[in-house]
């Protein structure tokens, strides 16, 4: 198993009148899900199919931030429709003599519970979470017959969510792979909503064609059709602001150079069948961040990391 990037401390007890109060760490009776909740009210839900995050809230817990279909499976049926579900090892379909499904298995295996941290600097509480080889089902186990480890860890704070991860080969071959966030923010209006960040990048157009290297998208970057692009900023720690318009979203990466931005649009959302309400895509633009373009090559015993921040800023 990979080392947890920081170990738990022990929760601070509410004995002394001194402490503040700790964040609180639930798993739900069916031990499907774990919610974390600062005593401030901002909370955040992980299912531990596909260690999803399905809610991340501010503002005292009355401004939801990720977009979420009302047909999601949570039930471990299907990848879900929201949230943020991790792609890896494969983005999009995969190699044609390859079994593994759209996105690879990460978003469809059930991860291990590891455990929770709290800061008392900054009352931010972390979630860790688990998946290895031996967790796979057979089928992905077959398609994929890599020995692996991920950790995956996910910090609330009062008006950020920190998100990293740590793949470790745990075998002695060398093996690929590609990573991302997939992450479904909630905007307001797609018809108002603009990104800076990726102007002056080129993009590869999954729509046009996966193979068309475009020309820079202008400044603002505004999204007014079915839009999914593999962007590569020529910076690969550089910020990515969404502005919904309001608040503004701040995103920043660590080891990550690629970031996709994907909306569906009208016509694609009415063909799938989790996705709900139909016109849904209006509150929603996914803004993934990863490593997608080429796979990140692991020989044995090597590690990789990666993080994304996601900030909240009012605008104004
Ligand atoms: O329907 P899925 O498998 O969740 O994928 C949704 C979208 O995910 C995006 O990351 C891809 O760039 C799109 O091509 C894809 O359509």
């Amino acid at each position: 198993m990979v080392d947890r990037p920081k170990k738990p401390s022990a929760l601070p007890t509410s004995a002394g009148s001194s402490m503040p109060p700790a964040p609180q760490v639930d798993i739900s009776p069916s031990s499907d899900r774990v919610t974390a909740t600062l005593p401030t009210g901002e909370s955040c839900e992980v299912l531990l199919y596909g260690a999803t995050l399905v809610s991340w809230k501010s503002e005292g817990g009355q401004r939801e931030n990720l977009w979420m279909s009302d047909a999601a499976k949570v039930d471990g049926s299907k990848a879900v429709r929201g949230g943020i579900p991790l792609v890896f090892p494969v983005f999009g379909p995969p190699p044609s003599s390859s079994h593994l499904p759209q996105h690879g298995f990460a978003r469809i295996s059930r991860w291990e519970f590891l455990g929770k941290s709290t800061s008392e600097s900054d009352s931010s509480v972390q979630l860790d979470f688990g998946l290895m080889s031996s967790n796979l089902s057979p089928e992905m186990r077959a398609a994929w017959p890599c020995e692996f480890g991920v950790i995956y860890s996910v910090t609330l704070g009062r008006r950020s969510l920190e998100t990293r991860v740590v793949v470790r080969n745990e075998g002695a071959a060398a093996w690929e792979f590609m990573w991302l966030w997939h992450t479904y923010l909630r905007v307001e209006d797609i018809h108002q909503t603009h990104l800076t960040g990726l102007s002056s990048t080129p993009y590869h157009d999954r729509v046009a064609s996966a193979h068309l290297t475009s020309e820079p998208s202008p400044t603002p970057l505004t999204i007014t059709s079915e839009t999914d692009r593999v962007y590569h900023p020529p910076d690969p720690q550089s910020t990515i602001t969404v502005h919904t318009p309001a608040p503004r979203y701040e995103i920043t990466r660590e080891n990550l150079p690629d970031v996709v931005v994907w909306n569906p649009w009208e016509e694609k959302a009415k063909g799938m069948s989790d996705f709900e309400p139909k016109d849904g895509w209006e509150n929603m633009l996914c803004v993934e961040e990863g490593s997608v373009r080429e796979g990140v090559r692991l020989e044995g015993g090597e590690a990789w990391e990666g993080g994304v921040t996601v900030r909240l800023v009012e605008e104004g």
